[in-house]
């Protein structure tokens, strides 16, 4: 077990069977009341839409499910609490019963965790007895939803930001602690390169990495508040005064940057000098406090340049306000103009971070407008997924003692699929995702090279013949007899597995602007199977 009681069973510990809606609980009672307990239920977990207006979502959360389970029982103060708050006419039998359930007889199945995932196809197939898979279904959305969500997001700002880096700094503006915390992992999983959140990095090994604040740079007023202003060569040799070297600098750059000395804060440059001998091997700092062009840059152009002196070299700056095209391009112009001019090869090729308000959208107009940013911090809009804060995703039941159910709907897209199903995914030559075809489990599965119907669930006259090069089963046994019975990725692993699934979808499947919608459909065999069912279970009205 972690310290600090962050984590508990290697989870964290707010993830525990009462962590659920009330009518579960209630259910489970008038189940047990009914005598259904030992009925043995199916449900599919998924969704209907893909997120943020696109046509792909990524599946995650799953590792957390598995070990969710491996934990589900309710502890004895559970029980009192659960006697306190269901009614007083609840009978004692049931709160012992409570008290035996674990998921030793549930069977989950599900994608590979990381995998791009499809409208309608099962993430998960809980197969198990009645009370304790309805049991799970709240706990199970909200692993699930949000790190579906967030993994998602990633991915579609990897897509717009390319082999760019993108550090996730949403920490502060995330949905209290736990959304921050799986902000940072799941964003890491769907493409981002580390993270500010120094707790996700301890808990969950990823990079972390950041600059500083502005409140560094304001809190210097001039040279007179420098305590120490030495600093030793990176080759060792006597230390020498960062300061003075700085303010030689200073003078052969105001030419280049047509500035009059007193144009540049005196507190900033003080504050850049106190930085860079506190990190001499990792100078990157923030240029935008007062003014970028005759400030900013000048300022740490100078004291980088006086770090090279010494043997060290800068790493680059921030910029985190004003127009972050025209701001990348100055200071990239700077850094050539200096690197060439001094014979300092490296130096046009410091590091520009972007930050502010950064959403999708803008780096996508910066990619049209020409940057020369490097690296994206993003924050609230990564976190908040504030383009569409919710994925939905649902817990359906299908089949209850091998008997197919159905949910109705007067809308066709929220009819559920009855009955137990398989999900593959069928394969180009060229390696590209072609179809997810849903089939009844009883169905053998689809074979390379022969030809398959693939119908459209619910409109009749569309339909294809498909010859898949590769069959991909999707839906894998993950839990069963009271454990994992499957290897689990690493979080490494499970990124990899974001990467490569990605790579099987088209582009115009992937892109910002009306994307193609990818193809899920239906056996013949499921086609009617849903439509019996639907004619069964449809009340006949009578016209008066
Ligand atoms: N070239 C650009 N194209 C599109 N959007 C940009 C560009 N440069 C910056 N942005 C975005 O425009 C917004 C600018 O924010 P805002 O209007 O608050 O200005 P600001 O620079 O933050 O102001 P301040 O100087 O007061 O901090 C941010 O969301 C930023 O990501
Ligand atoms: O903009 P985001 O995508 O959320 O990224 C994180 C932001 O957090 C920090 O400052 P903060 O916003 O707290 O203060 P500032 O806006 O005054 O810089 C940082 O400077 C970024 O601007
Ligand atoms: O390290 C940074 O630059 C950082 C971290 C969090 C939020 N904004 C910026
Ligand atoms: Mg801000």
């Amino acid at each position: 077990m972690a310290d600090n009681n962050v984590r508990q069973f290697g989870q964290n510990g707010i993830i525990q069977p009462l962590l659920t809606d009330l009518y579960q609980i209630t259910m489970a009672y008038a189940y047990w009341k009914s005598g259904k307990t030992k009925d043995l239920a199916v449900f599919d977990l998924f969704f209907r839409k893909n997120p943020f207006q696109g046509e792909f979502t990524i599946f995650a959360g799953l590792e957390e499910c598995l070990k969710f389970l491996g934990k589900f029982r309710y502890s004895e103060s559970d029980i009192e609490y659960l006697r306190t708050t269901l009614p007083s006419s609840t009978e004692d039998a049931f709160f012992d019963f409570l008290g035996t359930l674990t998921a030793a007889d549930v069977k989950l199945f599900a994608l590979a965790e990381g995998s791009v995932a499809f409208p309608r196809v099962p993430l998960m197939r809980v197969e198990g007895p009645l009370t304790v898979v309805q049991l799970l279904e709240t706990t199970l959305l909200t692993l699930v939803n949000y790190a579906s969500l967030m993994a998602t997001n990633a991915a579609r700002y990897r897509i717009a930001a390319g082999n760019l880096m993108l550090f996730e700094f949403g920490l502060r503006r995330a949905q209290g602690p736990d959304g921050g915390l799986s902000a940072s992992k799941y964003s890491y999983i769907g493409g981002f390169d580390g993270t500010s959140n120094v707790l996700a990095g301890k808990l969950f090994n990823i990079p972390v990495k950041g600059t500083h604040a502005h409140s560094y740079i304001t809190s210097f007023n001039g040279f007179a508040e420098l305590k120490n202003v030495t600093l030793q060569g990176r080759n060792g040799g006597k230390p020498q005064d960062l300061l003075k070297l700085t303010l030689a600098w200073k003078e052969k750059l105001l030419s280049i940057f047509n500035v009059i000395s007193s144009e540049a804060s005196e507190g900033e440059l003080a504050a850049l000098i106190s930085f860079a001998i506190a990190f001499p091997d990792g100078f990157m700092a923030l240029v935008d406090t007062y003014e970028v062009q005759r400030s900013g840059l000048l300022n740490y152009c100078a004291v980088a340049l006086a770090l090279n002196d010494l043997g060290y070299r800068a790493i680059g700056i921030r910029l985190d306000s004003g127009d972050l095209s025209y701001l990348s391009n100055v200071s990239r112009h700077y850094f050539t103009e200096i690197g060439r001019k001094f014979n300092i090869p490296w130096f046009e090729n410091l590091m520009i971070m972007a930050s502010n308000d950064i959403n999708e959208e803008t780096i996508i107009s910066l990619n049209e407008q020409g940057h020369k940013i490097n690296c994206f911090g993003i924050g609230t809009h990564l976190v908040t997924c504030q383009r569409q804060p919710a994925l939905g995703c649902v817990y359906k039941m299908v089949e209850l003692n091998h008997y197919p159910r159905i949910k109705l709907s007067q809308e066709v897209a929220k009819v559920t699929m009855p009955g137990s199903k398989d999900a593959y995914r069928l394969y180009s030559e060229s390696g590209d995702a072609l179809v997810d075809l849903l089939q009844r489990s009883v169905e053998p599965p689809p074979k390379v090279n022969e030809k398959i119907l693939c119908r459209h669930a619910f409109e009749e006259s569309k339909r294809a013949y498909v010859k898949p090069s590769k069959v991909e089963k999707l839906l894998q046994l993950y839990w069963a007899d009271g454990k994992i019975v499957k290897a689990l990725p690493s979080l490494e692993e499970i990124k990899g597995k974001v990467t490569s699934s990605m790579k099987t979808l088209r582009s115009d499947i992937k892109r910002n602007l009306n994307p193609t919608p990818y193809k899920v459909a239906v056996s013949d065999k499921l086609y009617h199977f849903i439509h019996d069912q639907w004619l069964k279970n449809a009340p006949i009205g009578e016209l008066s």
